[in-house]
């Protein structure tokens, strides 16, 4: 460890995704891990981060306060739930420090949480870390706009492991806006997340999501054009959490350096357009 990395702190740091931020911030350059935080009454409080992560020992023991956890790190890594994440990001403004939240299944009040947080804290949020899916993202919005919508129906298909609680997946979405954006239209009101008995013909112009969920699988994406006598699909396979843990690190050395405020993968990778 060298004394200008930056320090992280990982919540929910028992989970899938942040015992994958926890072996990722071990095998990087340039950040340390200063503190691992989980909820109240978690069986996991007192142990070693380390350990949990299958590591070994770190000396970094879980702990249930946030804010001393915060005050004492310059960002944290926050792949947890809503209702966490909304309160860990006002203890981040409050620290002044980088929250990157890959959290998925915010509402709209949550996400006015998270933008009234960045006028104190740099926040970097997306419903997918990883640098092919914001790939993908660019890839969708560039073949929506190019493929008229009278004649090709959009569709976006997800598949995710059995204990995923939201749906669509945040990855769904953020390829549904990507879309929404090449085609010039809202999704909110041009969406059809549910088909269920007589539905009628498929609204023109519409995106429609349809969801899997099942096993142990990471994350699945495709994205289908439909047209008469053709289709196009472009879809993005995750074999390995450590995808999001990278992303979620990088955008906490990238945003290190920025204004507070709201920032996207897209800002991260340069992928703006
Ligand atoms: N943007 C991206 O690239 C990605 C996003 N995700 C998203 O990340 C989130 C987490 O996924 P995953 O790791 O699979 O889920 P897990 O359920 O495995 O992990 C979530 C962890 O957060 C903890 N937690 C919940 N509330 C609190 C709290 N108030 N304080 C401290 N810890 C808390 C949970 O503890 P407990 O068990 O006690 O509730 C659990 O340990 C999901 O929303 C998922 O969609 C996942 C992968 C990539
Ligand atoms: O819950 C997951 O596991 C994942 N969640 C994110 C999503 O909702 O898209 C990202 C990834 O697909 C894994």
């Amino acid at each position: 460890m060298s004394t200008a990395d930056m320090k992280l702190v990982v919540v929910g740091a028992a989970g899938r995704m942040g015992q994958t931020l926890i072996r990722t911030i071990h095998a990087m350059p340039g950040v340390t891990l200063s503190a691992a935080v989980e909820r109240s009454g978690s069986a996991f409080i007192g142990r070693d981060a380390g350990e949990i992560a299958g590591l070994g020992p770190t000396g970094i023991l879980v702990t249930d306060d946030p804010l001393r956890a915060f005050v004492e790190a310059e960002g944290v890594l926050d792949f947890t739930a809503p209702a966490a994440s909304v309160e860990f990001s006002g203890l981040a403004a409050q620290a002044r420090i980088v929250h990157v939240i890959g959290t998925t299944g915010c509402s709209p009040a949550d996400e006015a949480r998270f933008d009234a947080a960045a006028r104190h804290a740099r926040v970097v949020k997306s419903g997918n870390m990883s640098l092919g899916v914001n790939l993908l993202g660019v890839l969708v919005q560039q073949a929506a706009r190019a493929l008229p919508a009278a004649g090709w129906d959009l569709e976006i298909l997800e598949m995710h492991h059995r204990h995923k609680v939201d749906a669509p997946s945040g990855t769904a979405l953020l390829l549904g806006e990507a879309a929404a954006r090449g085609r010039g239209i809202d999704l909110e009101s041009q969406s059809v997340r549910v088909r269920d008995g007589h539905t009628g013909p498929r609204p023109e112009g519409t995106i429609g999501f349809a969801t899997l969920r099942g096993g142990s699988v990471i994350g699945e994406h495709s994205v289908i054009l439909a047209g008469e006598g053709e289709s196009v699909t472009l879809s993005h396979s995750a074999t390995d959490r450590s995808i999001f843990a990278r992303g979620a690190v990088t955008a906490a050395l990238w945003a290190r350096s920025q204004k507070p405020g709201s920032y996207s993968m897209l800002d991260v990778l340069g992928l703006t357009a």
